[in-house]
């Protein structure tokens, strides 16, 4: 399979007066990238205008240098599997599937569909109707209408949605598949652990933002060494709110009716230090709890960083 590139330019789109995406610049190349973001991040949006189906209100998105928006030719490269449940519960999975091999108007159709259900593993229910599979047969089947014209890129609305892990295992194992046959495979979540166990790259996005981009390991370290907030108890809080604000590493220590809490600048460092100056002190640490841990709150540190 030919590398396929796709590239975002200074990307915004508009809804009336919401900005759903934000001034974004990236590049997808082959290998799976995962698109991270909370809900309402433009997620959706993005993947919109990279499959074609949505047009940016500025900026440009391109596949291998050819603008995608009204570009049918572009369109055959392209598998867009929506977020969205396959609207044709009446259809069986064969039908649906080979509903999109003509559309695209293969050559023969009917081999193309055989080999698309095939690859996801579904030729098992391809004569039961979509409307009777559970979700993950429905998303496998979604996949395989997506695959039917063997695209160089594969596009994935949350694709793990409501999935019990035996299903999430079988999908993870299907696009490491597609990413090694060197396909240009992006997806969305917004769950980190989820992407960080599938994708090569990490794309985050937070409120039609591009926030961060790179492997697990650097989006990680984003995302632990940061300001943290910690209540901590103790055997003496006073005598360990006094050494904490004497080693001077912490950027705020406050003790409010009997609860010490603290703000570490640095996760790391703070590990480091907390039972050290405890011990010197002669200190024990009875508990110590982040406050601030909801992902919401990882992601709105990256936007303002
Ligand atoms: N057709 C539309 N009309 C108006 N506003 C929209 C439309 N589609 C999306 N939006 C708004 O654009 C923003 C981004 O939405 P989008 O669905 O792209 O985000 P997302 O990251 O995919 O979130 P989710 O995972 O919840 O779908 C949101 O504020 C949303 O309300």
């Amino acid at each position: 399979m030919s590398p396929s590139v796709l590239s975002v330019d200074t990307v915004s789109r508009w809804y009336g007066n919401v900005v759903a995406v934000n001034d974004v610049t990236m590049t997808i190349g082959p290998g799976i990238t995962g698109l991270l973001g909370p809900n309402g991040a433009g997620k959706s949006t993005l993947i919109g205008m990279l499959a074609g189906f949505l047009a940016p209100s500025a900026g440009s998105v391109t596949l291998d240098g050819t603008t995608v928006w009204k570009n049918p030719d572009v369109y055959r490269a392209i598998g867009l599997v929506p977020e969205r449940e396959a609207a044709y519960d009446f259809l069986t999975g064969w039908q649906f599937v080979l509903a999109n091999a003509e559309l695209h108007g293969l050559a023969d159709p009917g081999a193309a569909a055989k080999r698309a259900l095939a690859t996801v593993e579904m030729e098992f229910a391809q004569n039961r109707k979509v409307g009777e599979y559970s979700k993950g047969m429905k998303q496998r089947v979604k996949m395989a209408s997506a695959l039917v014209h063997d695209p160089a890129v594969l596009l994935l609305d949350e694709p793990f949605n409501g999935m019990d892990p035996r299903q999430r295992l079988h999908l993870m194992e299907l696009l490491r598949q597609m990413g090694a046959e060197g396909r240009t495979v992006l997806f969305s979540s917004h769950i980190l652990e989820e992407v960080e166990q599938v994708a090569q790259q990490i794309e985050v996005m937070v409120a039609g933002r591009h926030a961060a981009s790179g492997d697990f390991r650097e989006i990680r370290r984003l995302m632990i060494d940061r300001p943290h907030q910690y209540v901590i108890r103790s055997s003496d809080d006073r005598g360990l709110a006094s050494a904490l604000i004497a080693d001077g590493s912490t950027a705020g220590v406050q003790l409010d009716d009997g609860v010490l809490s603290v703000e570490a600048v640095s996760f790391l460092r703070f590990t480091e230090l907390l039972p050290r100056v405890a011990r010197d002190a002669g200190i024990r640490l009875f508990e110590v709890s982040p406050t601030d841990e909801s992902l919401e709150s990882v992601f709105s540190y990256l936007v303002k960083s």
